[in-house]
């Protein structure tokens, strides 16, 4: 049987990364989003909000099935910042280097304990395909808690990856392989839930 082709409709290259491979089980052949797609404005309240529009503007744009992932860290000293505006925290077009910085500044007097924080993901899924599904996306979210370090740790990854340290496993996202953040990442729980989401939809 031929593989289903599936664009993944996102810029960033460091999720690409952990992204490939992953469907193969399901038997999907994931294609890159190409260069001349249109910029989606990021001006969802929620993570999932945003993960459908991405989703469903590539699937319009490619007339293929589209998967597309909303990221973020919620600080819990921070009310939950920077939240869906992560990508742009230090302004519109931040470096990770800029990001993180302005993230230590704004925790320099916040204690160890109280530095509690999560990366979340949305993942959502529009099959052009199948109608039901333009209207109505898959979506799932996974979550990956731990606090923000005060020195950053790690050169994997990418993003927010040096700041948070997983206590569990003593260190921060940046010191893990690619499969170790896998097991353990708010991305990884998400695509293991898409997976299974497909499978029942699919049964
Ligand atoms: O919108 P696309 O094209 O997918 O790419 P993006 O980088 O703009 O992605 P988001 O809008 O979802 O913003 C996510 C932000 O959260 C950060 N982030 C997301 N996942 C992360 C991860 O696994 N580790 C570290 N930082 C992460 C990332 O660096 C961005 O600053
Ligand atoms: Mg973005």
């Amino acid at each position: 049987m031929s593989k289903k082709k599936v664009v993944l409709a996102t810029r960033n290259k460091g999720k690409v990364l952990e992204f490939n491979e992953r469907f193969g089980e399901i038997g999907w052949e994931i294609v890159p989003l190409p260069e001349d797609a249109p910029e989606v404005i990021e001006d969802g309240l929620t993570f999932e909000e945003n993960a459908s529009k991405k989703a469903r503007s590539a699937a319009f744009f490619c007339g293929l099935p589209a998967l597309s992932d909303d990221s973020g860290l919620e600080v819990d000293a921070l009310n939950g910042a920077p939240g869906v505006f992560s990508a742009r925290y230090a302004g519109e077009h931040a470096t990770d280097e800029q990001n993180n910085q302005k993230l230590l500044q704004a925790l320099r007097h916040i204690p160890e304990q109280e530095r509690s924080a999560r990366f979340v993901c949305a993942l959502a899924f529009v099959d052009c395909t199948r109608k039901s599904q333009v209207a109505q996306p898959l979506i799932v979210r996974g979550t990956c808690a731990g606090r923000i370090v005060d020195i950053p740790r790690g050169k994997n990854g990418f993003g927010y990856d040096p700041l948070l340290f997983i206590p569990e496993l003593g260190k921060t996202i940046a010191e893990m392989t690619i499969e170790e953040k896998h097991r353990i990442s708010h991305r990884g729980e998400a695509i293991r839930h898409m997976i299974d989401l497909i499978r029942t939809e699919h049964e």
